[in-house]
């Protein structure tokens, strides 16, 4: 395996059965992701990116075929091996922010990082993602760009090898998604970790190292951009 592959995806089948009707919701999927890339999964609606993600992130296991983050196949992990991976090496960022409503923004990012080895400084990672004087605010007090911040920063703070949105800007207005994707660009370039969004919305391909575009549970092209353009330039 190269040395800046982080992960390798090895014709990845994903079969749903629902009593006699079968989906196959991904179809012989093979990718690597690099280490330190910024990755655009482009798609519509039932095009099979969120099973990825899922396949991806430990929370699912393909039917078939084999996945492997650095080196480690975890595809054969048990249990106990695929909950230790989502906790130590994913951070995951979802369209709806999914913070605990009595807990302040400092606390969500706490209570995340307190079960992984190799969390980073907590103050840091919030005053670096522009939360610094927020931080003792509870989600209630905090518009929807701010709440995605918190989610940003609680799957940083992990310090994961991966850190994998979904639809981070599908809750939100223009202005504030594209600043999301700024944040989420920074955040790839300072700590120098490989981001991963799937999305439907073509424009954010624009800003990725890679976009891979998906259709009918198939990969169908794979574009790389030779200069990626900043998040600001891009318009919806
Ligand atoms: N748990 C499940 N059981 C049965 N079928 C499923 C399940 N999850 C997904 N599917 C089916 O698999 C296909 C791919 O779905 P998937 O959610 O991965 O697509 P998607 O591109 O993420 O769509 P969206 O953008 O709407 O979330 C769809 O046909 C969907 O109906």
């Amino acid at each position: 395996m190269e040395s800046n592959v982080l992960m390798k995806v090895e014709n990845v089948n994903k079969i749903y059965e629902m009593g006699e009707v079968k989906v196959a919701a991904v179809k012989e999927i093979d990718l690597e992701l690099y280490q330190g890339e910024f990755v655009v999964i482009l798609g519509p609606s039932g095009s099979g990116k969120s099973t990825l993600l899922n396949i991806l992130g430990g929370m699912d296991l393909p039917t078939q075929g084999k996945v492997f983050m650095e080196g480690q196949e975890i595809t054969d992990y048990n249990d106990r091996k695929l909950t230790n991976y989502r906790r130590e090496k994913i951070g995951f960022v979802f369209q709806f922010y999914n913070l605990m409503a009595n807990l302040t923004a400092r606390e969500n990012v706490e209570l995340a990082t307190e079960i992984c080895k190799n969390a980073l400084n907590i103050d840091e990672v919030l005053e670096a993602i522009g939360l610094g004087e927020r931080k003792e605010h509870f989600p209630a007090q905090m518009s929807g760009g701010e709440q995605q911040r918190v989610a940003i920063a609680r799957a940083v703070a992990k310090n994961p090898a991966l850190l994998l949105c979904d639809e981070p800007t599908g809750a939100l207005d223009f202005e504030t998604g594209i600043k999301i994707l700024s944040l989420l660009k920074k955040i790839n370039q300072d700590y120098n970790k490989t981001v991963v969004i799937i999305t439907h919305n073509m424009p954010i391909g624009e800003m990725a190292d890679r976009v891979i575009k998906m259709r009918s549970g198939e990969i169908i092209e794979v574009k790389v951009n030779d200069n990626p353009i900043h998040p600001e330039g891009i318009e919806w």
